[in-house]
């Protein structure tokens, strides 16, 4: 499997400050679209274009875009903070939605909201999750994809646990990853170590208020 980690100063300085206990919800989230920007940046750099003639209040111009915009497929709750730095960057991106949550004993997914085109045949998509833990979340949500044709999934993690990475390398599954650390393991919780914490809870608070 294809994994870029984007080794940036910047981005080191906004994961720590996700990682760091002391950041705010606020804080948490801001540093999240940034980052975003950033991991988006880096994952969309080889795309393909095409040209299309425009005219400068000079000159007639040859334009670029994108030939074939993605779809975004933010994980919730955790990839709703990314969702909007994304599609700003790639104004003609859609948006299809997955929502799962971890069962807090057996780490598995739990499904509970599937909201996406059909057919993905010859469309790339991204998936929005900030954490790559066990991977059981986002090898379930690529499963989804896979399904409906997509043969070009990005997966754009903040941080992923080697676990999570060899769990996407195993699937065989046609995804890419592009993250801004690969940390040390999990912990008997299946948390990141040294990660940043719960990524939902840290942005909205905890699930079962
Ligand atoms: O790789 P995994 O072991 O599957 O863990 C990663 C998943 O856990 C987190 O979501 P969570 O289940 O906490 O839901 P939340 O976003 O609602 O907090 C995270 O955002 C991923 O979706
Ligand atoms: O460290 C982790 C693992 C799973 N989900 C999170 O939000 N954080
Ligand atoms: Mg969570």
């Amino acid at each position: 499997m294809d994994t870029h980690v984007v080794a940036h100063p910047l981005a080191a300085a906004l994961l720590t400050t996700m990682r760091d206990r002391r950041s705010s919800n606020p804080a948490f989230r801001a540093a999240l679209r940034e980052l975003t920007h950033m991991l988006i940046y880096e994952a969309i750099r080889d795309a393909e274009v095409e040209e299309f003639d425009i005219t400068t209040p000079v000159a007639p111009a040859r334009g670029v875009r994108l030939a074939n915009p993605p779809l975004l497929v933010p994980v919730l709750r955790a990839g709703l903070g990314m969702v909007e730095q994304a599609s700003s960057l790639i104004p003609q991106s859609q948006v299809g939605f997955v929502g799962m949550a971890r069962d807090e004993h057996t780490f598995e997914p739990v499904p509970y909201l599937e909201s996406l085109p059909a057919d993905l045949a010859g469309i790339p998509v991204y998936v929005l999750d900030p954490m790559l833990a066990t991977g059981g979340s986002m090898v379930h949500t690529i499963e989804l994809l896979a399904e409906r044709g997509a043969t070009d999934v990005t997966a754009v993690c903040v941080v992923a646990a080697p676990e999570g990475v060899a769990a996407l390398e195993n699937s065989k599954l046609p995804v890419r990853l592009v993250t801004a650390g690969i940390d040390e393991g999990l912990n008997e919780d299946a948390y990141i170590v040294p990660g940043l914490g719960d990524a939902g809870d840290r942005q909205f608070g905890p699930r079962n208020i």
